[in-house]
Parts: structure tokens; C-alpha cells; sequence
């Protein structure tokens, strides 16, 4: 059973259709990125999910059970909601700004602070420095903390995010995204997740959504909308960033083959040192952000070794790693 069932779901306001007709399904630990050009229905779409907005007609399902089956307030209660202006109290501290669900659920105050205090930590907030400040004490990012702090702090197993890292410079965004991204408390949750970023959508997604005027234009993994997509929007979309965009859809499990010259009889069994592996799921972009940060430089070129058997080791820079990843790709499309 999805966490999530969205089952034709549909909204006007006056004459104008926001969302039509939009159906999709969302497994329990994974993350859909809603993602598409302003207006075209995004946060209408996933303030759907938690009844902040209600559909024309269509149907929420939660767990197999119908949203409307039940009071919002304690829908809203088992999902998390972040948004880009954060509304944080303004005469709450940060740390009861994080500990206001938890506190409304009745949890014991001993475990309220110290979930408080674990949640601060791990997002880069000492909680010696910040605990007590007032959110106008704070950079916008760390008010996007608090905020993400705030909607994990009563551990809901569905979270939904409206643009979480909208308001940083591109910079802080990447790396928050990246924060985000390795959080342990995040890796069980199910996530819906509005941008417009499509670099963000692809780093965060197992499946995205594309809408245009309300409708879907695509769902699917990644790679599919940029190997395979469905009409000529998806294509435009997607075509100014394609490079980037491949780069981090693209696995260096898709390329190594492509690392293995013809005929060659041993299997890859490890590519970067024996105590700093390269993650054969890591995208092609992280792959080579680690494999600049290799200490092995062999004719000034950061090098990682490919090792096939235990004597038989070869380099790998930038350009082979680039080179085979072009072949990977048009070997990808060609079998489209
Ligand atoms: N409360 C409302 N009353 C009237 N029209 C609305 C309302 N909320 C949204 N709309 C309209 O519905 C459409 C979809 O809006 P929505 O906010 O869902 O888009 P979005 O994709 O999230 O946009 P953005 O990326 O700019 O935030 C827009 O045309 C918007 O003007």
C-alpha cells in the first residue's frame, strides 16, 4: 500500500483550473518532487495532501485511508510541513519554536528537550549558541533549519516541503541541500517536495512529477523524463541544464562498463582506495566532487585507481570518468 494516494485530483478557483486531474502514488521512505514553471500548481497539489486545501473532487489517500476520513488538525499531526517563509513564533525561542508539535502531543518535557537538542546538533546549530536566540537573531538559512529542526521534531513519518531552501543564495542552497540530503532522521521518511530548482528536483527525487497549467506532463524516475521524455515541454524543461542534469541522474554503476575495455576478463571490483571507496550509487557529479578531493595525483591530475584483480589496477581522472560517461549516455538513449 502507498503512503501516499493522490486519485484524480482536481481544483478550480473561479473559472481557472489550478490542478487537473493530477493522480499519483508515493511508497512509503520515498520522495516525489512536484516540480514545473510558477503557477502551475504545485502548492496547491501538495497543500491538497494535508487538507490546507481542499480538492474540487478526487480523493487523498494516507496509508490506504481517506484524508477526509479524519479531523485535519490530526492529519496534519503525522505530517511534517515546511515551507520558503518558514513561520517560525517570533516570540518563541528556537527551541520552543522546534519543540511546539511534541509539546501539543503532550510528549514528557525531558524528552521534548532532549529530541530539541539532538535535532539542533544535527542540523549545524549548536544548541549551546542558538537554543535560546529569537528567530530575528538568525541568517535566513539558519531560520530553514529551525524550520526543517521544527518538522522532524515529533519524528511524523510523511513530511511535505514548499520550496524548504527557496530563500538562500545559490550557494548555502547546495549546501543544505546536501545537509539534507545524508540526515539519517530523513532516510525512513516519506517526502513531498515542491520546487522549481530542477537541479534540486534531480537530487532529490526518486520520482518527479513535471506539471504545466494544472496537468501532468510527466511522472517517472529522474532519468526517464531526460532519457525518455514524454512531449516537447518535458524536453524544453529539461534542455538548458542537460548536462547538469545528466551528470547527477546518471550513477557510476551506469558507467562501468564503459570503464572496462573490450575483451578485458576480470570484473571491476573496486574503484578509489581500499579505505575511501567510491559509492557505485553515487551520481556521476558526486563521483567526480570526490574524485577531486583524491590525494593520489598522478601527471597533475587527481587519480583514483580501478582495480580488477589484485595486481591489476588502472587510473581514473576527470576526463576517463567523463569519456566513459558520454558513452554511457548514448548507449542509455540508444536502448531508450
Ligand atoms: N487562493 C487562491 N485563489 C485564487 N487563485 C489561486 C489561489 N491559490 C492559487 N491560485 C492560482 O492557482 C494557480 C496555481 O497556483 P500554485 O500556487 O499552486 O502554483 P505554484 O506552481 O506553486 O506556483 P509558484 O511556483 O509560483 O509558487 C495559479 O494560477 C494561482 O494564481
Amino acid at each position: 500500500m502507498p503512503a501516499i494516494e493522490a486519485r484524480n485530483l482536481t481544483k478550480h478557483y473561479g473559472s481557472h483550473a489550478a490542478v487537473q486531474d493530477v493522480s499519483f502514488r508515493v511508497e512509503a521512505g520515498q520522495t516525489l518532487v512536484l516540480l514545473g514553471p510558477s503557477g502551475c500548481g504545485k502548492t496547491t497539489l501538495l497543500r491538497m495532501l494535508n487538507r490546507l486545501v481542499e480538492p474540487d473532487s478526487g480523493a487523498v489517500l494516507i496509508n490506504g485511508q481517506d484524508a477526509r476520513s479524519q479531523p485535519a488538525e490530526r492529519l496534519r499531526r503525522g505530517m511534517g510541513y515546511v515551507i520558503q517563509q518558514v513561520g517560525l513564533l517570533p516570540h518563541y525561542t528556537v527551541a520552543e519554536n522546534v519543540a511546539v508539535v511534541p509539546r501539543l502531543l503532550g510528549h514528557a518535557p525531558a524528552i521534548v528537550a532532549a529530541r530539541t537538542e539532538e535535532l539542533l546538533a544535527r542540523l549545524h546549530l549548536p544548541p549551546e549558541r542558538f537554543a535560546g536566540q529569537y528567530p530575528h537573531q538568525l541568517s535566513g538559512g539558519q531560520q530553514q533549519r529551525v524550520g526543517l529542526a521544527r518538522a522532524l521534531a515529533a519524528d511524523p513519518p510523511i513530511i511535505l516541503l514548499d520550496e524548504p531552501f527557496g530563500a538562500l543564495d545559490p550557494i548555502t542552497r547546495a549546501s543544505i541541500r546536501r545537509e539534507f540530503r545524508e540526515l539519517p532522521e530523513l532516510r525512513r521518511k516519506t517526502m513531498v517536495l515542491v520546487t522549481h530548482d530542477v537541479t534540486e528536483a534531480f537530487e532529490l527525487a526518486d520520482q518527479i512529477m513535471l506539471l504545466d497549467a494544472g496537468r501532468v506532463q510527466q511522472l517517472g524516475p529522474p532519468r526517464a523524463l531526460l532519457l525518455r521524455p514524454a512531449n516537447n515541454f518535458v524536453r524544453r524543461f529539461f534542455a538548458a541544464e542537460q548536462l547538469a542534469l545528466q551528470l547527477r541522474a546518471l550513477r557510476l554503476e551506469d558507467v562501468l562498463a564503459e570503464l572496462q575495455p573490450a575483451g578485458e576478463a576480470h570484473a571491476i571490483s573496486s574503484i578509489g582506495s581500499d579505505t575511501k571507496p567510491l559509492s557505485s550509487t553515487a551520481s556521476i557529479h558526486d563521483t567526480l566532487e570526490q574524485l577531486s578531493d583524491s590525494p593520489t595525483v598522478v601527471s597533475g591530475e587527481p587519480t583514483v585507481w580501478v582495480r580488477v584483480s589484485e595486481t591489476t589496477a588502472r587510473p581514473l581522472t576527470h576526463a576517463t570518468l567523463m569519456a566513459a560517461f558520454g558513452r554511457a549516455l548514448r548507449r542509455l538513449a540508444s536502448e531508450g
